[in-house]
């Protein structure tokens, strides 16, 4: 039972079932699109500050999104569009089998450059290494809290290859790490930042994986803890 010397992290943090089950509560009266909206606009803000940090600008700043099929390479899909619209040179590495249709269509609409790396086609896989090779601010949407540990091809040779020099924000999670566990074992992301959402998740909290997430930013976008 918790008790005064209960960690905190125990109170705070919310399993990657928990945060689903307060999710689909928080969908019988928001909609999707616009928790992800609100998410989107949360990491963009973030990236912005990032870049201004370390740039002074954000105008002609090379983003590149690793965006896995789900929601959460969606809200990192959404997230790279807003910072295209804000002068920065966005491409979207598709790392996953699909895409998330919003997040996609937002990257055309802004005029996102998309290289979709997972079909066995050498001249794209050589074009999204060179975009990671290249980048000023990666944005780490390959996988949320629907992970399973580790990364997939061709998400774990790109998440290789991003440079030193690189800033890397991790959306909810980085990706790789086991949601609900300290656990760092498998391949991940190591992470500048984590923007996660509704409650820090274990995996942020608890060692050694905490050390891959770096400063974690939790966004509020709708979704009550219950
Ligand atoms: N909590 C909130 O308030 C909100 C969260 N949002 C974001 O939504 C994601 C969760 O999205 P979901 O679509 O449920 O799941 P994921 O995006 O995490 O991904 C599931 C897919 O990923 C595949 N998968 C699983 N493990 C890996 C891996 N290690 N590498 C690559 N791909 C992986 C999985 O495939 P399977 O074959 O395993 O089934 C799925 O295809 C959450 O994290 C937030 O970012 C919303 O924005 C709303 C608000
Ligand atoms: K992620």
């Amino acid at each position: 039972m918790a008790g005064p010397n209960t960690p905190s992290t125990a109170i705070l943090t919310m399993t990657a079932q928990q945060v689903r089950d307060a999710e689909r509560e928080a969908m019988r009266t928001v909609s999707e699109p616009v928790l992800m909206a609100r998410a989107a606009d949360a990491i963009a803000a973030e990236c912005e500050a990032l870049l201004l940090e370390r740039h002074g600008r954000t105008q002609g700043c090379r983003v590149v999104v690793l965006a896995g099929s789900g929601n959460n390479g969606g809200d990192a899909l959404l997230a790279g569009a807003r910072l295209h619209y804000r002068g920065a040179a966005t491409t979207a590495v598709l790392v996953g089998p699909t895409a998330h249709a919003m997040g996609r269509g937002e990257c055309e609409a802004a005029g996102a450059l998309i290289i979709d790396a997972q079909p066995d086609a050498p001249l794209n896989r050589a074009a999204a290494r060179q975009a990671v090779e290249d980048a000023d601010l990666v944005i780490d949407g390959i996988v949320g809290v629907g992970a399973k540990p580790g990364l997939r091809e061709p998400a774990d040779a790109l998440v290789a290859a991003i440079p030193s020099r690189a800033i890397v924000v991790a959306v909810d999670i980085p990706s790789g790490l086991e949601v609900d566990s300290g656990v760092s074992t498998a391949s991940h992301v190591r992470a500048h930042v984590t923007v996660t959402f509704t409650a820090p998740k274990p995996c942020l909290i608890e060692e050694p994986a905490a050390a891959s997430a770096g400063r974690v930013v939790v966004v509020q976008v709708g979704v009550l803890r219950r």
